[in-house]
């Protein structure tokens, strides 16, 4: 028996009509003096009081001035590209951020001079919300007019409901929670995600869908993880949604229970062990490290409640093929072909998102702006 294999040049021909693939991201200060510039280009416009943000500037000094994440990013990159080059397939992994260099603008800018003209991009953020999805699609526009360039950019489509996702997270609670069990111990769950303003959750997701779809990803993919536990575990473990990093007004609604709150009640209820999984972020960088590590930590401390913080999906080879199989959907669509989109089995309901979102979809908050990847 001989096995069939396709040749290399063919299987680049999996990612046209691509030729990059662009990793966009959030962006994070790596020295001291980068850390308020930082912060006034996150929040510019949005009322964010100042006191928020010198309290949010303690944390990033606390450890050096450097965001963890753009090493994280960095990373992401090199094993996006080695999963490539796996699959046979050869295409240049750039990168540009919404709020730190290097900037979405200059990676199109420099994208252009190497002569490419059409660029995948794969965010790394996996829920709709205007945070979450439109906002960059906003930071794809301005890049692409800043930089002048003729380069036209799809990107992947939100990917909360991406089976590659799900069953990473579900992965990565079931061995956490496994040791606890073993030892006797019965945890409480807490699925930890960025809160955002009650009004912007509320208009999450397409304008005709009901709202709220930034809240029912998560409360759909903390459900599935849960049934996956028990399904493999044969235990059916208590546990629910919680948010933290609340920025803004003071009297601007945000989501809540914020972690800490919860913690206290749980604590007060009886509750000695909490299980914190960040599913609403895609590495361990400052919200996670601090809010979490930091933070939530001091509070079980000081509580006596014993706590144990899951990684992120980061660079789990499972979560790093699911982007790689995203990027290539959209290509298949790109080219026209028939995709049937895979949907993790328990989050059917609220998915999968399009990968060209629909008029209205996750609209911005203020004044409205160009935005790519989408039908307005
Ligand atoms: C939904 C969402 C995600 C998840 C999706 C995604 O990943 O995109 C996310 C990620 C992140 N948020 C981050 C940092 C910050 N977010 C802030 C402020 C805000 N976030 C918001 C929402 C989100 N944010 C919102 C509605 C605001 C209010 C201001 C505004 O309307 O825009 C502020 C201002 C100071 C403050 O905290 O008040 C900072 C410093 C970092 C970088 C961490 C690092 O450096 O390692 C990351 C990955
Ligand atoms: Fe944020």
């Amino acid at each position: 028996m001989t096995t069939q294999t396709t040749p290399r040049t063919d299987r680049t021909a999996l990612v046209a009509p691509y030729d990059a693939v662009l990793l966009l991201s959030f962006g994070g200060p790596e020295t001291t003096d980068e850390v308020m510039p930082f912060l006034r280009r996150v929040v510019a416009g949005r009322g964010v009081p100042d006191e928020r943000l010198e309290a949010v500037a303690e944390h990033y000094y606390a450890v050096g001035g450097r965001s963890p994440i753009n090493d994280e990013n960095r990373r992401l990159l090199a094993d996006l590209s080695a999963e490539l080059a796996a699959r046979g397939i050869e295409v240049p992994v750039i990168w540009g951020n919404r709020n730190a260099e290097p900037y979405a603008a200059q990676a199109l800018r420099e994208a252009a001079e190497r002569g490419i003209h059409r660029v995948v991009a794969v965010v790394t953020s996996a829920y709709s919300s205007y945070s979450s999805c439109r906002q960059y699609r906003e930071d794809l526009a301005a890049a692409v007019a800043e930089a002048g360039v003729d380069v036209v950019v799809d990107k992947i489509r939100p990917f909360a409901d991406h089976p590659s996702f799900g069953a990473t997270n579900a992965d990565l609670l079931v061995a956490a929670v496994e040791p606890l069990l073993s030892a006797g111990r019965r945890p409480h769950v807490l699925f930890v995600t960025h809160s955002i303003p009650v009004t912007m959750n509320e208009t999450s997701g397409p304008p005709d869908a009901g709202g709220r779809l930034y809240e029912r990803q998560h409360e759909a993919i903390g459900a599935g993880i849960l049934a996956e536990v028990d399904r493999r575990l044969g235990i059916r473990l208590p546990g629910e949604l919680v948010y933290c990093s609340r920025s803004g007004a003071p009297h601007q609604p945000w989501l809540e229970p914020d972690v800490n709150d919860r913690i206290e009640e749980l604590a007060a209820a009886g509750v000695t062990d909490v299980v914190l999984q960040p599913v609403g972020f895609v590495s361990d960088h400052m919200e996670v490290v601090h809010d979490l590590d930091v933070e939530a930590a001091a509070t079980c401390e000081r509580l006596g409640v014993r706590m144990v913080r899951i990684p992120t999906v980061g660079r789990a080879p499972s979560f790093v093929a699911g982007l790689v199989d995203l990027l290539l959907e959209r290509a298949a669509q790109a080219r026209g072909e028939q995709t049937v989109p895979p949907v993790w089995s328990p989050m059917t309901q609220v998915g999968p998102r399009p990968s060209t979102c629909p008029a209205g979809c996750c609209p911005n908050p203020r004044a409205p702006r160009p935005a790519l990847c989408g039908r307005d």
